[in-house]
């Protein structure tokens, strides 16, 4: 029995990677007919208190950085190396912020089980040439395995403090028996996993609602209140299914209206999440997001930003620009000297 069982690596362990180690570590004991206990981390090594931050993790057994006060299960073990995280394992989770997964994938590439099947739970898209792709499709691609994608309204601290969530898992088509897997990996009581043949759909949400954050973080800023912020994200709402739609093959309308990696994950993460925190303090402050990064996060990832400049650099090359007047004005207002008070001015 214990041959066939799964065994499970996870290739992140920042905020929301040390909060879905928790939820993980603990289904692989819920279910010990189906999965090895042990789950090996990678953790990018770093020096926190003096000592690297994988000794921290495995003594104290908690992500002292980057997830402080949450307690690990023990079954959890931090490794400094994606390529011995992987190691023998059949299921890999990727939740990295999304411009360090091309760079961990090569050092992977080669180094994976040959039945390993991946769960892609980054927000980004990976924009090269005037192309675009969904990290699933870049994950598939390098390292040869088959990726479904998971994306929902998960602010990763109320996750790891069991507060009740939503999450869904695109996956697919024909591909709805490895999901079901990922869904024992993931589901409990407060976390609960709907499903989806829809990886690109999922992926893009998740991505994009990042740019719509920064706008609603800018209507904060700004001190408009919640009726502007709404209609923000709205019109953002829209902009992400119609670039989905335009962009990419078999998306399915329901994915943004009805799941937890569409419209909810859009709710939480304007009201709540990092990226409309930092654009917030960027109207108040002036500073660049660059900075405030370094200033407000300690250590974790904007990933709006960036994201909004990618989006607006693969529309320009297909000249769509205009198309997407929400995208366009935050573009404008982050990186070209655009006036905050000028956001809605051409919706
Ligand atoms: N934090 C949250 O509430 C949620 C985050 N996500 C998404 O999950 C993905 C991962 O985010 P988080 O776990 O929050 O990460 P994070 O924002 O906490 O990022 C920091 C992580 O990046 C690592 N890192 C820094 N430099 C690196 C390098 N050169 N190579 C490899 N790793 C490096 C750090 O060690 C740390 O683990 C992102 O795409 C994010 O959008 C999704 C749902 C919720
Ligand atoms: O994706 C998130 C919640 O679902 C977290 O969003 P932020 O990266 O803006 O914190």
């Amino acid at each position: 029995m214990s041959a066939q069982r799964h065994k499970l690596a996870i290739i992140g362990s920042g905020n929301w990677g040390s909060a879905i180690a928790k939820i993980a570590g603990k289904n692989m004991r819920r279910y010990p007919d189906l999965f090895e206990e042990q789950v090996k981390m990678y953790v990018h090594e770093e020096t926190v208190e003096g000592q690297p931050l994988t000794k921290l993790i495995n003594e104290r057994h908690e992500n002292v950085k980057y997830l402080p006060g949450v307690k690990l299960p023990e079954n959890i073990v931090a490794v400094p190396s994606a390529v011995e995280a992987a190691k023998g394992a059949d299921l890999l989770i990727f939740v990295l912020p999304h411009q360090f997964i091309p760079s961990v994938c090569q050092e992977l590439k080669g180094h994976i089980s040959s039945d390993a099947r991946a769960i892609s739970m980054i927000k980004g898209v990976e924009v090269k040439n005037g192309n675009i792709r969904i990290f699933a499709d870049v994950i598939e691609e390098i390292l040869g395995c088959k990726c479904s994608a998971l994306s929902g309204a998960n602010i990763a601290n109320e996750v790891a403090q069991d507060k009740f969530s939503e999450t869904t898992i695109g996956y697919r088509e024909g591909d709805l028996a490895q999901a079901e897997v990922f869904h024992k990996v993931f589901d409990t009581p407060t976390f609960r996993v709907g499903m989806i043949e829809d990886v690109a759909g999922v992926s893009l949400c998740g991505a994009l609602k990042n740019v719509v954050a920064i706008a609603a973080g800018f209507t904060d800023g700004l001190g408009w209140g919640d009726n502007a912020k709404a209609a923000v994200m709205r019109i953002g709402l829209m902009e992400m299914k119609h670039f989905a739609e335009e962009f990419f093959d078999g998306v399915k309308p329901e994915t943004f209206t009805e799941t937890s990696a569409g419209i909810a994950d859009l709710i939480t993460t304007c009201f709540g999440g990092r990226n409309r925190k930092c654009a917030e303090a960027f109207v108040k402050t002036g500073k660049s997001f660059e900075t405030l990064e370094k200033e407000l996060l300690n250590g974790q990832k904007l990933q709006g930003s960036e994201t909004a400049r990618e989006i607006h650099n693969f529309l320009k090359a297909r000249g769509k620009v205009d198309d997407y007047p929400l995208f366009k004005a935050v573009h404008a207002i982050a990186f070209e000297g655009g006036i905050a008070k000028e956001l809605t001015s051409k919706l």
